[in-house]
C-alpha cells in the first residue's frame, strides 16, 4: 500500500481547524481519516471535577503526544488503531475508545501539533488556520456554551487565565513551521481548492 498523505491542521481555538477538517472529510470521504489531538489529552482520574476545571489545558504537557505519534505511526504502517476519547463536559478522558482505520488520507489536528518536531516530522503537509483572536472568541464562546456545557463566566476566566497567554507563548509562534497559512479555514474556498486538488494528486 502506498504510505498515506498526512496533513497537519493547527491554529488557535476556534480559528476554523475542524471545519476545514470536516470540509476535507466530506470532499474525500471514505479516503480519510481523522485524528484529533484533543483526544489525546492525559487522565486526569486523580483530580476532582473542581480541581479539573483549574487546569491548563493549553500547554503541550497537557496532552499524551506520545501516545499520538504512536498511533500515527501504527496508522501510517496500515495498523488500525484504538483512539481514546475526551469528555469535555466532564474535563477527562472518557471510558470509552474508538477505532480509527488506516486511510490514504490521515488529518491530525490540534492547537499544538506543530509544537512537537517528531509529530512534525510526520506530517507531509502543515496548515495553520490563521483567524484573528476577537474572531475566535466569540466563535469560542458560543461553542463552549452550547457544546462544552460551559458558563460564560467560566469562558472568560479560563481565556484570561491560561488560553490566551498560551496561545501567545505556543500556538502562534508555530505558525512559522507550517508551510501554508489558511486564513479562516473551511470556509476560504480559494485556499480550500488549492489543497483539495494537492491531495487529489495524491491520487494520480
Ligand atoms: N469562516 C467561518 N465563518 C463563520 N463561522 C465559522 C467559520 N469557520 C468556523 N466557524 C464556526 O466557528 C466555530 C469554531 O470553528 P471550529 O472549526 O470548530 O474551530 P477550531 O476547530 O479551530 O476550534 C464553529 O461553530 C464553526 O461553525
Ligand atoms: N477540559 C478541557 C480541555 C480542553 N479545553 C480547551 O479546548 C481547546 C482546544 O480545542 P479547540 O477545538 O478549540 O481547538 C483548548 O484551547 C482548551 O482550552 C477545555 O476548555 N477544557
Amino acid at each position: 500500500m502506498k504510505r498515506p498523505l498526512v496533513i497537519g491542521i493547527a491554529g488557535g481555538t476556534g480559528s476554523g481547524k475542524t471545519t476545514l477538517t470536516r470540509e476535507l472529510s466530506r470532499r474525500f470521504s471514505e479516503d480519510v481519516t481523522v485524528l484529533y489531538h484533543d483526544n489525546y489529552y492525559k487522565r486526569n482520574d486523580h483530580l476532582t471535577y473542581a480541581e479539573r476545571t483549574q487546569l491548563n489545558y493549553d500547554a503541550p504537557e497537557a496532552f499524551d503526544t506520545d501516545l499520538m505519534i504512536e498511533h500515527l505511526r501504527q496508522l501510517i504502517n496500515g495498523e488500525a488503531i484504538e483512539c481514546p476519547v475526551y469528555d469535555f463536559a466532564d474535563h477527562n478522558r472518557s471510558d470509552e475508545t474508538l477505532t480509527v482505520v488506516p486511510r490514504p488520507v490521515i488529518i491530525v489536528e490540534g492547537i499544538l501539533i506543530f509544537c512537537f518536531p517528531q509529530l512534525c516530522d510526520l506530517f507531509d503537509i502543515k496548515l495553520f488556520v490563521d483567524t484573528d483572536a476577537d474572531v475566535r472568541i466569540l466563535r469560542r464562546v458560543k461553542r463552549d456554551v452550547i457544546e462544552r456545557g460551559r458558563s460564560i463566566e467560566s469562558v472568560e476566566t479560563q481565556y484570561l487565565a491560561t488560553v490566551k497567554p498560551m496561545h501567545e507563548l505556543y500556538v502562534e509562534p508555530s505558525k512559522r513551521k507550517a508551510d501554508l497559512i489558511v486564513p479562516e479555514g473551511g470556509h476560504n474556498n480559494v485556499a480550500l481548492e488549492m489543497i483539495i486538488n494537492r491531495v487529489e494528486r495524491h491520487f494520480r
